[in-house]
């Protein structure tokens, strides 16, 4: 069987990257054929999965420099039925892509909108006055700039070189650590692995409703590493909470706090248990 990858499009994009790199250790450790499927978006990408248009889906969750990607957290609760398979955590060096000849010439940028914060500083640095325009991938407008000197385009060099496109300036992110953490989901039930994700809402905005589930984790010294806030869209003030473990959900404890916190929640879901690959 051919497993089909899905990912935010088109050709070049950080996902892109993410999936093939996890495409490659499929086949590695599986012997199983991939293939990718580009999406429009990264709700698409998931929405892809969810209707089995694809096996598994490679999205963003989180960048080091400007948090979470909140349309990923929106999306997978939304759903509800996908479960992490794999968490990977991918590079992220920006470059600008323009025919322009220099700085001065340039009219408009473009990219995600995780792009253009990613580089704010070197932007209001380097080109203060000009409009950033966002786009649902970094690779989204690379087509264009080809005939267009006075446009830019915040994407990797990767990209550059698919589209033969020249780079003006590299690296021009903020922090030269900048790294993002994709997931791999899918609708299959997830394995065991050292990480674990969850998101549930409360019953009432009342004192002490997130406290209690706070309580649950470390009263059996089950350490959180990364807690995060939505809009439930339901009414101002009222949240959902994201929450990573890390802790297998098979294990005993993790057991035993996740059927407590569920009398605590409204509503509980289990995004999955999941290890975490390096990508360089
Ligand atoms: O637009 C892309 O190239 C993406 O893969 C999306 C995305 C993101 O949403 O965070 C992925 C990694 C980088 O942080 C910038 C953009």
């Amino acid at each position: 069987m051919t497993v089909s990858i899905a990912h935010l499009g088109p050709s070049g994009t950080y996902a892109e990257a993410a999936a093939l790199a996890y495409a490659q250790s499929l086949t590695q450790n599986t012997g199983e054929d991939t293939m990718l499927c580009p999406c429009s978006s990264i709700s698409q990408t998931l929405w892809t999965v969810s209707k089995g248009d694809a096996n598994i889906g490679v999205v963003p969750v989180e960048n080091s420099i400007e948090g979470s990607v909140t349309v990923t957290l929106d999306t997978l609760w939304q759903i509800g039925s996908l479960q992490i398979q794999q968490a990977l955590i991918l590079p992220i060096n920006h470059a600008l892509i323009s025919p322009a000849q220099n700085f001065a010439d340039i009219q408009v940028v473009y990219s995600h909108p995780q792009g253009l914060a990613q580089c704010q500083g070197w932007l209001e640095k380097y080109l203060p006055d000009v409009p950033l325009i966002a786009k649902n991938s970094t690779t989204e407008a690379l087509d264009h700039v080809r005939d267009e000197t006075h446009t830019a385009v915040i994407s990797s060099l990767r990209a550059a070189e698919l589209y033969q496109l020249p780079v003006l300036a590299y690296p021009i992110n903020d922090y030269p650590d900048n790294c993002t953490r994709f997931w791999v989901v899918s609708l299959q039930p997830s394995g065991p692995g050292k990480y674990t994700s969850l998101g549930f809402s409360v019953p009432a905005n009342v004192p002490g409703a997130l406290a209690k589930p706070l309580t649950i984790f470390a009263e059996r010294g089950i350490n959180l590493s990364r807690i995060e806030s939505r809009p439930s869209k339901r009414s101002l003030g009222d949240y959902l909470f994201f929450m990573d473990l890390e802790a297998d959900s098979h294990d005993q404890s993790v057991q035993s706090a996740l059927a407590e916190l569920r009398s605590f929640t409204e509503t509980l879901k289990i995004f999955g248990s999941y290890t975490l690959l390096n990508l360089n």
